[in-house]
């Protein structure tokens, strides 16, 4: 389990900024551990900022919700530096499906963290056909930490890293949810596309 550098009140001088990504396939409880990560921020009366692209309206316009329905309050943004304009003087930014943002996302994740702000992003790091799902990698690069976590495959029960789309859609951003997704290991999603 990821234990916080540090969590808290800490004097702005010697406050440190810093980025955390939690990547991995769908179902694997990247939103579930970001709002564990921000509840304990808020336990620890830090301010903190929430946000999610505007796109992702599958459960809630506005709260983060887990797919076990956990839900933290989030603002939904547009673009990647409305997040600038909206994270003010908060100690912690959340950030939840971090790679349906534009490319910007990279410089305003570092520019939060270069102010002294924690930064912690979950996204997906592939995509259906098993690809890098940019902005995910630029931002894996750029973080202090990066925790994967994984599911659970439908087919074998192994550990899953990979979202198997079950339509033959090919566009690369389709929303859904267990209708068109599941999550697989690599021997089981391969032998799917063949
Ligand atoms: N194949 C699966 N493997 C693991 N968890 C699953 C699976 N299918 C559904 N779940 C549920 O999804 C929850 C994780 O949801 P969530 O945090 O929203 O994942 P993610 O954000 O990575 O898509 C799990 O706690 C579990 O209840
Ligand atoms: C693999 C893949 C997924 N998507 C979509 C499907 C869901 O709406 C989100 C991922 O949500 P989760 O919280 O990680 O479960 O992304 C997509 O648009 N394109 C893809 O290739
Ligand atoms: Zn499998």
């Amino acid at each position: 389990m990821f234990i916080e550098p540090s969590i808290g009140k800490t004097p702005q001088r010697e406050k440190k900024g810093h980025i955390e990504v939690i990547c991995g396939s769908m179902f694997s409880g990247k939103t579930e551990e970001l709002i564990r990560r921000l509840n304990r921020a808020l336990i620890a009366r830090q301010k903190v900022e929430i946000f999610k692209p505007a796109i992702d309206r599958r459960y809630h316009d506005k709260d983060v919700v887990s797919h076990n329905e956990n839900a933290i309050r989030s603002t939904p943004v547009q673009f990647a530096d409305d997040i600038m304009l909206l994270a003010g003087n908060c100690d912690v930014v959340g950030i939840d499906e971090v790679q349906f943002f534009d490319p910007q996302i990279v410089s305003v994740a570092s520019q939060l963290a270069q102010s002294g702000k924690r930064v912690i992003l979950a996204g997906l790091d592939m995509d259906f056909e098993g690809r890098p799902f940019e902005p995910m990698p630029q931002l894996m690069a750029i973080a202090e930490y990066v925790t994967k976590v994984h599911a659970i495959c439908m087919k074998c029960g192994d550990l899953a890293s990979f979202s198997y789309r079950l339509s033959p859609a090919k566009e690369k951003v389709m929303l859904g949810e267990k209708e068109t997704y599941e999550a697989r290991c690599r021997k089981c999603f391969y032998e799917g596309l063949r």
